[in-house]
Parts: structure tokens; sequence; C-alpha cells
């Protein structure tokens, strides 16, 4: 059976240029869930904000990929649940294309990826388990487009914000996102200053609150 839902609201703007500027692991210092372990990007740097449009298949079968590819719009990040089957590949050269030609900004995918020499010039990015010639087949079994999925040990619902750069990806619910990239901006700026102690002689311990600890 097949399930397609309506595509999410896109994300706030101001979401984007706020998550756009500050990292992924200032929030890993904050808290604990969320993130999509275990999972590694074609190439870094890398850096991008947007919209999850969900998308769950059986392990060989890819139908719902390629319906959902085609309903991304500019902003958009495909997110796809692949019941556990980590080391095939549903996105290579063809799904890419057709992902960044529609605007999207990036995928992230509980699976691996192929057709890396072709992707290269697309420079598309894609958080995967990584590289793998095992595909899929549009073989018409089952999928869903638009429910909520299981990514990495995160619960990604569609309409989520994907906060994703060189060091990993964040799943957050669009409430959760605002006034963000504020805090994340606070903590680190305040970094700063403390850089400049170091380099004189300073302690980290001391600006971390490790100090308390010492015996
Ligand atoms: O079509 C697929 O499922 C994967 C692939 O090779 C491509 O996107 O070119
Ligand atoms: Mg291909």
């Amino acid at each position: 059976m097949f399930v397609v839902n309506d595509m999410p609201e896109p994300i706030d703007d101001r979401i984007v240029s706020e998550l756009s500027t500050v990292c992924v692991s200032t929030l890993g210092h904050m808290r604990d869930h969320g993130f999509a372990l275990g999972l590694v990007p074609n190439r870094r740097p890398v850096r991008f904000v947007g919209t999850a449009v969900t998308v769950r298949i059986p392990h060989l079968d890819s139908t719902a990929v390629h319906l959902a590819v085609d309903m991304l719009r500019p902003g958009d990040v495909l997110v796809v649940d692949q019941s556990g089957d980590h080391q095939r590949s549903c996105f290579g050269g063809l799904v890419s294309f057709t992902a960044k030609a529609r605007g999207a900004v990036g995928a992230v995918l509980d699976g691996s990826i192929n057709d890396h020499d072709e992707t290269l010039a697309y420079d598309f990015p894609v958080f995967s388990r990584g590289f793998s010639p095992l595909t899929t087949r549009i073989a018409g079994v089952e999928g869903a487009i638009n429910v909520p999925v299981t990514v990495a040990g995160a619960v990604v619902n569609p309409g989520d914000v994907v906060f994703a750069d060189s060091d990993g990806v964040a799943f957050l619910r669009p409430a959760d996102a605002v006034g963000l990239g504020a805090q994340l901006a606070a903590k680190e700026n305040a970094e700063i200053p403390a850089r400049e102690s170091i380099a004189n002689g300073g302690s980290i311990a001391e600006f971390s609150g490790a100090a308390a600890y010492r015996p």
C-alpha cells in the first residue's frame, strides 16, 4: 500500500537564516535527543537548514522515493527511513539530480548512496551510512510519504526543521527552533574571550566550570 500525504508547511525563513550561522554540535552541548547518529555527509564542509519531507520505504523498493523527489520544493530536505536496511542505496545520480533541480537543499538517508562519481558534479549534500553498489528497485510494493519516520535513532515528522552541518544532523520541531539560533550563537560567542584568555595562559577548565571538580 502507498500513502502520499500533503506536503508540510515550509519552515519559517527566519529559522533558516538564524540556524545557518551556528553549529549543530553547539546544540549537542545542550540536549541529547533528535540527532541522526552514525550518518556521514558525501562531502565536507557541508551546511543546510530546511523543511523535512519524509519517506518510508521497505528495504528493496524505492518507488516512494521517486514519487517524493518529484514533489520536492525549494528549501526542502528529503528524509528517508529504509526500514532498517542500511546497506542498500535508494539515492544515486538521477535522484540527486532531480532533488537539486527541484531546489531541495539536501537529503538525509538511513541507508546508503550510490553513483559517487556522477554526483560529485551535482554538489548536492546527502547524509547517509556511506556508499554502496547494492541499490533498490521500483517494485511497487509499498511506501509512505510525509508520515512520521525514524532515521538513525531520531524520530522525524514531516515539516520538522533539518539542521545539518559537517558534524551531523539534528531534527527539531519548528516550535522548538524559534529563538534557538540566538541561544546557540550566544553560547558560541562566549568562547571568543575564552580563546583570548587561553592563548595568554588561561584555563579551559576555569572557563567551562570543570575546575570546580579538580581534586
Ligand atoms: O534510482 C535509484 O534508485 C538510485 C540511482 O541509481 C540513481 O538515483 O541514479
Ligand atoms: Mg543511478
